[in-house]
């Protein structure tokens, strides 16, 4: 091994990589959070149309087929991520409260 492989980052050249790939991350997460609000319109409108004829908010058979499709993806981590997703999606509980009686 050379004495080069062996010498130390360059500290400077590794801030800079890491505001570089942060400032990445954080466009990433925008864009993350705004498909989140479109998931959340999309799937409120799916749950006002069952509830609509009398049918239930949630369907568990379709919710564990997507659990299943993270959990393929990213394992017991991926399952917890889908299971978080479906709670945001929910209606009923991803809603703020409304302003509280005077
Ligand atoms: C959107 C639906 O309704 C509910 C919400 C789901 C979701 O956000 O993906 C999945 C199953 C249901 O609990 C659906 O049945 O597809």
């Amino acid at each position: 091994m050379s004495p080069q492989t062996l010498s130390a980052a360059d500290p400077a050249v590794a801030e800079a990589t890491i505001t570089t790939l942060r400032s990445s991350i954080d466009v990433l997460d925008a864009e993350i959070l705004t498909l989140l609000d479109r998931r959340r319109e999309l799937s409120e409108g799916v749950q006002r149309a069952r509830m609509s004829t009398g049918g239930r908010r949630t369907e568990f058979n379709r919710e564990n087929v997507i659990i299943k499709r993270y959990a393929d993806r990213f394992g017991r981590p991926g399952a917890a991520i889908a299971m978080t997703v479906l709670e945001i999606c929910r209606g009923s509980t991803s809603k703020p409260a409304s302003s509280s009686p005077r």
